[in-house]
C-alpha cells in the first residue's frame, strides 16, 4: 500500500486535500484524523505538520508527501522534488524596516529572523554574509520591532504581512516555493506512485487548460491552428458545408480571451469554451 503524507494544518492543508479528491482518492472529513486508509486506491494517507513531511520521506518511512519546497530545503534530508503541485506559491525573501536596507552586504554582523534557519544559513554562507540566525516558530514580522532582530528572511505571497508591520523586501528572493509532490531519490518507484502522480498531473492540466471549440473556413485552419495548437495537435472535423471545418482543442485557460478575440478577428465562429472535469495526458 502506498503511503502518502499530507499537510495536516497550515497554507498547504486544504489545498493539498482538494487536490488529492480532485485526483479521485479519499481525504479526511474529521480535521483530527491522523492516519486514513482508502482501501479502493490501495493508499494509506498521513496527516502530519508539513514541515516533518520531508523528515519521514526521508527517512524513508512514507514514500511519497506534499510539502512547500522552501520546506524540503529546510529540512535537509535525502527527499527530491517529483512533481511540482502549482499551489502555496511564495517567494523566500529579505525585509526590513522600511526604507532601512536596500543590498544584501548591509546584513553583515546584523541578527536576522527566520522559520527557515537552515535555508537562511546556507544561503549566508554561500553569499558569505557574516550574521546572526535568530530561530523563530512564526510570526517573524514582529521580531524586529520586538527588539530580537534587525531584519527578517520569511515567506512573502501578496507582500500585506510585512506591509502591515512596517517592512519592506529588499535583494534578490532567496528563493522561489510551492508545493510539491517528494520522494526518496533512488529507490525503485512504490507501486501506485505512477497513478498518482498521473492523476495529480490530470488535476493540473484540467485546472490549467479549457477546451476550445470554433468552426473556421476551411482556408483559414492552418493560420487558426497555430493559434490553437494543443499538446498534441488540434482535431479537425469535416461540416456539412464543405468549405467549412470545425477545430477542438486544448488552450491554456489564462490566454482564453486572447486566443477567442485572435480566432474571431481570423473569421472564426461558434467560438465555445468548455473545462476540462479531469483528464490523463
Ligand atoms: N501566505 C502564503 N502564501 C503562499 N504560500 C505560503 C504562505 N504562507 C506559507 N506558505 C507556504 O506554505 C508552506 C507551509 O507554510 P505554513 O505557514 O502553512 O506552515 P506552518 O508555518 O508550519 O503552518 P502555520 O503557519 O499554520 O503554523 C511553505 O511552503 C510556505 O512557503
Ligand atoms: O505576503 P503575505 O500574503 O502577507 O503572506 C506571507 C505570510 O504568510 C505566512 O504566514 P502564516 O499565516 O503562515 O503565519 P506564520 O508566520 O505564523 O507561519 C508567512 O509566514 C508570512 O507571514
Ligand atoms: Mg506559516
Amino acid at each position: 500500500m502506498l503511503r502518502v503524507a499530507v499537510p495536516n494544518k497550515g497554507s498547504l492543508s486544504e489545498a493539498a486535500s482538494a487536490m488529492l479528491t480532485e485526483a479521485g482518492y479519499l481525504q479526511r472529513r474529521d480535521p483530527r484524523e491522523l492516519v486514513m486508509v482508502d482501501p479502493d486506491n490501495d493508499v494509506e494517507f498521513f496527516f502530519l505538520r508539513p514541515r516533518d513531511i520531508a523528515v519521514y520521506v526521508g527517512a524513508g518511512t512514507l514514500d511519497v508527501g506534499i510539502t512547500g519546497r522552501d520546506l524540503l530545503l529546510d529540512a535537509e534530508v535525502e527527499a527530491e522534488e517529483l512533481l511540482p503541485l502549482g499551489f502555496a506559491i511564495s517567494t523566500f525573501r529579505f525585509a526590513g524596516p522600511a526604507g532601512q536596507y536596500s543590498q544584501l552586504s548591509q546584513l553583515a554582523g546584523k541578527r536576522l529572523a527566520t522559520s527557515y534557519d537552515a535555508l537562511l544559513r546556507r544561503y549566508l554562507a554561500d553569499n558569505k554574509i557574516a550574521a546572526t540566525v535568530v530561530r523563530l516558530d512564526g510570526a517573524v514580522e514582529s521580531s524586529v520591532r520586538l527588539g530580537v532582530a534587525d531584519a527578517i528572511a520569511d515567506v512573502v505571497e501578496t507582500g500585506s504581512t510585512l506591509k502591515a508591520a512596517g517592512m519592506e523586501v529588499f535583494g534578490n528572493p532567496i528563493m522561489k516555493s510551492e508545493a510539491l509532490l517528494i520522494g526518496r531519490p533512488g529507490v525503485a518507484a512504490p507501486a501506485g506512485l505512477d497513478v498518482l502522480i498521473r492523476r495529480l498531473q490530470g488535476v493540473l492540466v484540467a485546472r490549467r487548460y479549457v477546451l476550445m471549440d470554433y468552426d473556421i473556413r476551411k482556408d483559414l485552419v492552418e493560420t487558426s491552428a497555430a493559434l490553437t495548437p494543443g499538446l498534441e495537435s488540434p482535431t479537425i472535423s469535416p461540416l456539412r458545408d464543405s468549405d467549412w471545418v470545425a477545430v477542438r482543442s486544448m488552450v491554456p485557460k489564462k490566454d482564453t480571451n486572447r486566443i477567442m478575440d485572435e480566432l474571431y478577428e481570423l473569421g472564426a465562429r461558434a467560438i465555445l469554451v468548455s473545462s476540462i472535469h479531469a483528464c490523463r495526458i
